[in-house]
Formats: structure tokens, C-alpha cells, sequence
């Protein structure tokens, strides 16, 4: 049977490019439908302007401590317009990127939204089109509550476009987005209120850490009500929100954003027709080698419900193409993936944590350095770093690294290698230590 394409991939994201990009240079004819903008999430409305953002905003931090270096600042002023449309910019910039990377791969674009419509066919730019292989590369968006006044929010999507800066906003969420929009936002002025459902922050995270962040965003400004889950918003006559949380407290904000997790794109793709039922969080079921239970169609990235950060979706798209026209089949190992979140300061971990490790292996040794770094001494910030090792008992192996404090997304990168390889402590503790950084403490820690 002769097909259209070879490959035929929906949604222009972190996986889909890549996945398609990969598998043209295996050969395949291949063609990518896109109904938004190419480059998905990361680049148009996630890392990539979150990150640029977080850099904008501790600014704030650095000009306040660069006093104590000697520096006067006169006339120190922030304008939210110009950190937009930088950003903005930047955005477009790499979207541009993204689409000549395609167009330089050969891979066909279609600025439109894609379905399934049978076996091997898919629906798109008001035609029909048939393919060899289909992938589903179509990620996630933010969820809101079902309850009354929810559209009075906003999401992490529209953040990045606002007029100007609100004086007070409400963040719902204790995750991954609500933390690093709360630093954000805190930094550039806004009073920011952190509403979290359960009574921690950053559930899966070894406490020690997210406990630390409670105590410095705390002591920064930020506002935390925990156990707090909103029952209804409306709006005053003030232009102000009205937050009712179901535990009878009511807040007022002017603006609401929420963070409570993402859901993937995977209804009114025609999935249902086919024949693939999806879990009950609306996820694409799939082995691991991102195939579903049809031989011709497969699924990557957030769509998926494996873990939802860039470099996974990325790999398990390279993967796939690989395997599907390159001959080389591997699969993606999502142990040991180390994240970050750009909270101010940033969080970063690999591995297992402390009570995981517990769990599961009986045995462990935890190190920890708790210290306050050179720069903070001298700008008198009382703000401390807190990084903590776990290895296995038994093998010496080190299992987990967990850090908090400045630059740590940066310094765990490469500790990711050595938890990653099964290094040793007493690897660790034979290198020497590198003077002075903050980094050197991991190999200092007795
Ligand atoms: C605010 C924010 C910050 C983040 N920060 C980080 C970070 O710092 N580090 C990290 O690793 N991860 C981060 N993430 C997560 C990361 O962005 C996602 O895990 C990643 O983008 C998933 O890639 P994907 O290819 O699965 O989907 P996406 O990148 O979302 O791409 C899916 C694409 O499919 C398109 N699409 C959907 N349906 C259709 C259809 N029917 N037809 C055609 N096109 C369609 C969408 O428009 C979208 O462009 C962040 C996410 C958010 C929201
Ligand atoms: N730095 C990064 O790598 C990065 C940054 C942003 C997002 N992401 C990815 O995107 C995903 C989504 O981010 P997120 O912060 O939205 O999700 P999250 O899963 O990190 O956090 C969701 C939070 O919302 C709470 N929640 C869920 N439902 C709720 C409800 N109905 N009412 C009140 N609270 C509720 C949860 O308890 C949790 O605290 C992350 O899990 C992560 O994989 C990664």
C-alpha cells in the first residue's frame, strides 16, 4: 500500500520536532501539522520565556545586594513593557529557528490543526492525507477547576502577554508553575499570594528543600495559605477578584492565575473512534517505545503521562524516529531525570529523595551542607543554601542529590552524571574541591 508520507506527525513541540526532524534524516518522507505555533509549549509559553523572565526579575535581588560591592544605582526603575517585548521577541526569534530547522530537514509544514480520521489517515488544511506511521505529539494544557467564576483566571499561557504588572496576584497551585510565577512576580513588586491545596509545597520533592523555599519565599514577602481550595471566584465592582476558598475564607486579588497541573491534548483527535481508550487523566496509553496499541500510530511528550519536562518529550521523539526508520531501537530511561524549578532562589534535584530512598533501599547515609554563600555574606542576605546527598548504605552508591540556593539547576547538571553512573561517595569525596565555589561543597560534605 503506498501512503502520502512515511511519517505524519501532529503537533510542532519539543517531541514532534524533533521526532520528525530525526526520522527525515533517516530518510522518510515526512510532513508536521501545527495549529498554534511551531515550537510548542517550551519555546512559545514555557521554559523558554519562564526562564528569560526569572533571569528579568532577580535583577531585583542582584542591583539591591550590588550596594554592598560598592555599586550606587541612582534612578533604578523596572518597566514591564520592555522585559515583555524583549522576551516576546526572543520568542519569535526561535520559532523562526524552529520552522527553518524543519524546512532545512525537509519536513512538510501545515499551519493547521490535524485529526484522525481512519486507519493511516489524517484530516488537515481542509484535506485528507495518508500515512505509513502517525505520531501524536500534541502536549498539554493548563487545567482549570470546575467551579463558578474559573474563567475570571488566567493561566501560565497568558502571563506572558499581560498589559502591565497587577498590584496583588493569587497564584493557585504548589507545583512546579506556581512557585516560579510566585518568584517572578514577587521580584517585579507584585504582592503575591500562593493558595495550595494540600499543606505542602512541591509534593514529591525531598522536603528538606521545598520546606527550605517555604522559609525563604516566606521571609522574601511571599503569602502561603495552605489547605485553602477555591469554591468559587467572582468579580467586585472594584475590577478586584473575590476568591472563596471552600474553608469560608474569601481573597481579594486583581489578578488569579492558575497552576494546578496540565492536561493532555488528546480529545477530538479521533482517538476514541479508533478504538484507544484513553486513561482517565486523558492521557495516550503507550509501551515503551511510545507505541499505542495500533502498529502505525504512536505518542510522545506530555500527551503521555510519563513526566512532563522538555528534554523527556525531546528524547522520546528522537527515539521513536529512530527506531521506526533508522534501525537503531532504544528506549528512553526516565530513572534519574533531574529537574529544576526557577523558583528565587531555584530548586534542582536528581535521583531519589530522602524518604524514597528510604522506602526502598532500608539503608541510606544523607549528607548535607547547609551554608550561606560568599556573595549573600557580604550583601547581608540571610538566605541559605541547603544541598543534601543521599547514598545507598550498602553500596556506597550515591542514589539522589537535591539542592537549593543560587545557580543550583547549573551545578546539578553535572552531579546528575555521577548519580546517574552509580558513582560512589567516596568517589566524590576523592575529588578535590574546586575554591571557592558553592559547588565545592558537594564534594566536601563528611
Ligand atoms: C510555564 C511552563 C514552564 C515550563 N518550564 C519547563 C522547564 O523549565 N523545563 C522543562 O523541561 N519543561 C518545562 N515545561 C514543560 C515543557 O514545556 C513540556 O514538557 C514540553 O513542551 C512538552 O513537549 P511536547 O512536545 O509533548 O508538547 P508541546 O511542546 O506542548 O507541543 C505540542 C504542540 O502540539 C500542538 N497541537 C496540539 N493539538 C494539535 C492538533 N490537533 N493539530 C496540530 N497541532 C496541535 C500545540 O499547539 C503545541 O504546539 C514548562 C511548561 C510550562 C507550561
Ligand atoms: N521547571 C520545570 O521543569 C517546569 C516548569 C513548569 C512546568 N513544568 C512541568 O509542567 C507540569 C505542570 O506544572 P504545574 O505547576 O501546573 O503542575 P504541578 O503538578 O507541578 O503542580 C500542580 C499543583 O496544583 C495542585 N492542584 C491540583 N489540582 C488542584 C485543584 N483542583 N485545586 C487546587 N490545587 C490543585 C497540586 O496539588 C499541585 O500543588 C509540571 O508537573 C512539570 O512537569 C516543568
Amino acid at each position: 500500500m503506498s501512503f502520502d508520507y512515511d511519517y505524519f506527525v501532529i503537533g510542532a513541540g519539543s517531541g514532534g520536532v524533533r521526532s520528525s526532524r530525526i526520522a527525515s534524516g533517516h530518510g522518510a518522507k515526512v510532513a508536521i501539522a501545527e495549529e498554534y505555533r511551531v515550537g510548542g509549549t517550551c519555546v512559545i509559553r514555557g521554559c523558554v520565556p519562564k526562564k528569560l523572565l526569572v533571569i528579568g526579575a532577580h535583577f531585583a535581588e542582584d542591583l539591591e545586594d550590588a550596594r554592598r560591592y560598592g555599586w550606587e544605582i541612582e534612578g533604578k526603575r523596572f518597566d514591564w513593557p520592555t522585559l515583555r517585548d524583549n522576551v516576546l521577541a526572543d520568542v519569535d526569534r526561535l520559532n523562526r529557528a524552529y520552522q527553518s530547522t524543519l524546512d532545512t530537514h525537509k519536513v512538510e509544514t501545515f499551519h493547521s490543526r490535524a485529526t484522525l480520521i481512519g486507519p493511516n489517515r489524517v484530516a488537515v488544511d481542509g484535506r485528507e492525507v495518508t500515512a505509513k506511521h502517525v505520531l501524536i505529539a500534541t502536549g498539554a494544557r493548563p487545567q482549570l477547576p470546575d467551579i463558578p467564576g474559573a474563567e475570571l483566571g488566567i493561566t501560565s499561557n497568558e502571563v506572558f502577554h499581560l498589559d502591565s504588572l497587577p498590584k496583588r496576584a493569587v497564584i493557585v497551585g504548589g507545583g512546579y508553575i506556581a512557585n516560579e510565577f510566585a518568584g517572578i512576580l514577587h521580584e517585579l513588586g507584585v504582592d503575591v499570594t500562593l493558595v495550595v491545596r494540600s499543606g505542602k509545597l512541591l509534593r514529591g520533592w525531598d522536603e528538606s528543600l521545598s520546606d527550605r523555599l517555604l522559609t525563604i519565599s516566606t521571609q522574601k514577602g511571599i503569602d502561603f495559605r495552605f489547605n485553602s481550595v477555591p469554591a468559587k471566584v467572582e468579580k467586585l465592582e472594584s475590577g478586584a477578584l473575590a476568591i472563596s476558598c471552600e474553608n469560608g475564607r474569601v481573597l481579594e486579588t486583581d489578578l488569579l492565575i492558575w497552576a494546578i497541573g496540565r492536561v493532555p491534548n488528546s480529545e477530538g483527535l479521533g482517538l476514541e473512534q479508533l478504538g484507544i481508550e484513553l486513561k482517565p487523566n486523558g492521557a495516550i496509553p503507550v509501551d515503551a517505545n511510545s507505541h499505542t496499541s495500533l502498529p502505525w500510530l504512536h505518542a510522545v511528550g506530555d500527551v503521555t503521562d510519563r513526566l512532563q519536562l522538555t528534554p523527556i518529550a525531546i528524547r522520546e521523539g528522537h527515539a521513536l524516529a529512530d527506531g521506526l526508520f533508522g534501525g537503531k531501537n532504544w528506549t528512553v530511561d526516565h530513572d534519574c531525570v533531574p529537574s529544576a524549578v526557577f523558583s528565587h532562589p531555584p530548586l534542582a534535584s536528581v535521583g531519589l529523595t530522602e524518604s524514597q530512598a528510604r522506602n526502598k533501599l532500608g539503608s541510606v547515609k544523607i549528607f548535607t551542607s547547609d551554608f550561606r554563600p560568599m556573595k549573600s555574606v557580604l550583601a547581608e542576605r540571610n538566605e541559605r543554601c541547603l544541598y543534601k546527598l543521599v547514598v545507598d548504605e550498602t553500596t556506597d552508591k550515591l542514589v539522589g542529590a537535591h539542592m537549593i540556593g543560587p545557580d543550583s539547576p547549573e551545578i546539578l547538571q553535572a552531579l546528575a552524571i555521577a548519580v546517574k553512573a552509580g558513582l560512589t561517595k567516596a568517589q566524590l569525596d576523592q575529588t578535590v574541591a574546586l575554591h571557592p565555589s558553592m559547588a565545592e561543597e558537594l564534594v566536601l560534605m563528611r
